[in-house]
């Protein structure tokens, strides 16, 4: 069996013609070697992912040149690992975990890892390259990366998601690192397995290294208000681009599709703002109250793995999952998983703003969709930026020994997110732009610059 593959690309050698394959426009007649035996998906990144074909119209803006374009729509190292682990039963089960470090020019490798029955190396390929434009658009010293392993993490216990991750970390340990790459959580993983990871890379280098990883628990050098990062950076740019169309948070109805780590703190937080938060989702079904759910109610409920449709509690009305995104309501706030407003359904959106607290839940028909319609969109790359974002601040804590309360860190997170929504809307109001086109072109502007400066077309 493939025991780890690296490819790094740049030459010729690194390519091949396949049928299938379907090209960036500016790649005419190549694509990338996919001889990953145990890998459904091809390396490179489809240009029918929202990803490509948005950094081919930021490109166009720009005017760049399409061996740039090439460049910066291939991601630089693709790793992928057998992770074999002993499961409870005695037998050996043998998962695939991948790694993809689109770019580094701004400095290192960023991004989360996911676990997800659902992952494929495509699939991280352009979690990967969001990274990047995520980085460089928050102005914040990283490149991009995505990491993650095919499996349902509900299924195993405790100690085979411990095996399973020590030894996924083993694989990568030269591949990571403070100053290479940095894993934090993303979907299916959380502070657990970011200490799992930092001990596994700690005991390997001979010394600890708490900032190989961010989203830590606190005690070993996480940072306060990582947790709920992400949702409270929905919150400030949901409350920004209300104010842009003239309304307020207080008072806005809010549908919530997911209640994982984002979507539940960006519930709370938004209900503390005063906003009424109407649907919220799992991957069981939804809820639905027009006059507003109660989310600490509904924490409480799931805290013991109970699942929403379950939800027994009075004046609430369960509703099926493709539901709570045409609700009426003012925001939208996608914070699952990828594709989820697509052609079938943005028609129907009766929402006014969609904030995409998820990657690329919105696909590439369906923005053309919403953009006709007059819906704004929120960006993934700008809207859920809060989460690296504090896992910025929380290594800029490590590597300097310390360690800040947590209103000087949602401090920063809130100027850092009102300066980038500031940035997205000059540029959109310059250029006549909307909000996802201006938000790449000002990321890619900066990477390309980087690449200029640094001298990296030798
Ligand atoms: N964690 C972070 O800091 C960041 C995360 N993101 C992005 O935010 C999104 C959510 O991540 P996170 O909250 O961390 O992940 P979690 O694993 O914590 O939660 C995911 C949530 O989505 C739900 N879900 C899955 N499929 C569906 C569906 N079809 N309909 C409704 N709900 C569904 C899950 O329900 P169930 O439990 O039933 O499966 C769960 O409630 C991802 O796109 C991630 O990449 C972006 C930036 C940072
Ligand atoms: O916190 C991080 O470093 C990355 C979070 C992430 O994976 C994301 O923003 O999609």
């Amino acid at each position: 069996m493939l025991r780890s593959l690296t490819l790094a690309w740049g030459g010729d050698q690194c390519f091949c013609n396949i049928e299938y394959s379907c090209l960036n426009p500016f790649v005419k007649g190549r694509s990338m070697v996919t001889s990953l035996n145990d890998s459904p998906s091809p390396a490179y990144i489809c240009p029918n992912d929202m990803a490509c074909s948005n950094l081919d119209r930021a490109a166009q803006i720009l005017r760049l040149d399409p061996g740039v374009v090439e460049v910066l729509g291939t991601p630089h190292r693709v790793l992928t690992v057998s992770v074999p682990v002993r499961m409870d039963n005695g037998r050996i089960r043998v998962f695939a975990g991948h790694r993809v470090q689109h770019c580094n020019v701004l400095g290192p490798y960023k991004g989360g890892m996911r676990y997800h029955p659902d992952v494929t190396l495509r699939e991280v390929s352009t979690l990967a390259m969001l990274m990047t434009w995520k980085c460089a658009l928050m102005g914040i010293p990283y490149g991009g990366a995505k990491g993650g392993i095919a499996v349902n993490p509900t299924t195993l216990s405790v100690g085979e998601l411990e095996r399973l991750t020590r030894r996924f970390t083993s694989e990568l340990v030269r591949d990571i690192g403070p100053q290479i790459d940095i894993p934090a959580p993303d979907v299916g993983t959380g502070p657990r397995e970011m200490a799992w990871m930092m001990d596994t890379y700690s005991m390997s280098i001979g010394h600890a290294s708490p900032g190989v990883v961010t989203g830590k628990p606190l005690s070993i050098g996480g940072s306060k208000g990582r947790d709920a990062a992400t949702g409270r950076g929905v919150v400030i740019a949901t409350r920004e681009a209300l104010d842009t169309a003239g309304l307020a948070l207080r008072g806005a109805t809010i549908a919530i599709q997911g209640f994982g780590k984002v979507g539940k703190a960006a519930a709370l937080i938004f209900q503390q703002h005063g906003a009424r938060v109407i649907a919220l989702s799992d991957g069981s079904g939804g809820i639905y109250n027009p006059d507003g759910l109660d989310i600490e109610q509904a924490a409480d409920f799931v805290r013991d793995g109970s699942r929403l449709a379950q939800y027994p509690f009075p004046g609430v009305k369960p509703i099926a999952n493709p539901e709570l995104l045409t609700l009426p309501c003012d925001v939208l706030v996608p914070a699952a998983l990828e594709h989820q407003i697509t052609e079938a359904n943005a028609a129907r959106v009766r929402a006014r703003l969609v904030v995409e607290a998820a990657n690329a839940p919105t696909t590439m028909e369906a923005d053309r969709i919403l953009e006709e319609r007059g819906v704004t969109v929120l960006p993934d790359i700008l809207a859920n930026a809060g989460g690296v974002v504090v896992s910025y601040l929380e290594w800029v804590q490590g590597l300097s020994y310390l360690f800040w309360d947590e209103e000087k860190v949602n401090l920063e997170l809130e100027k850092l997110m009102v300066g980038a929504y500031a940035r997205v809307l000059q540029q959109a109001t310059q250029f006549r732009l909307p909000l996802r086109p201006a938000a790449y072109t000002l990321a890619v502007g900066r990477v390309v610059e980087a690449f200029n400066h640094r001298g990296l077309y030798p």
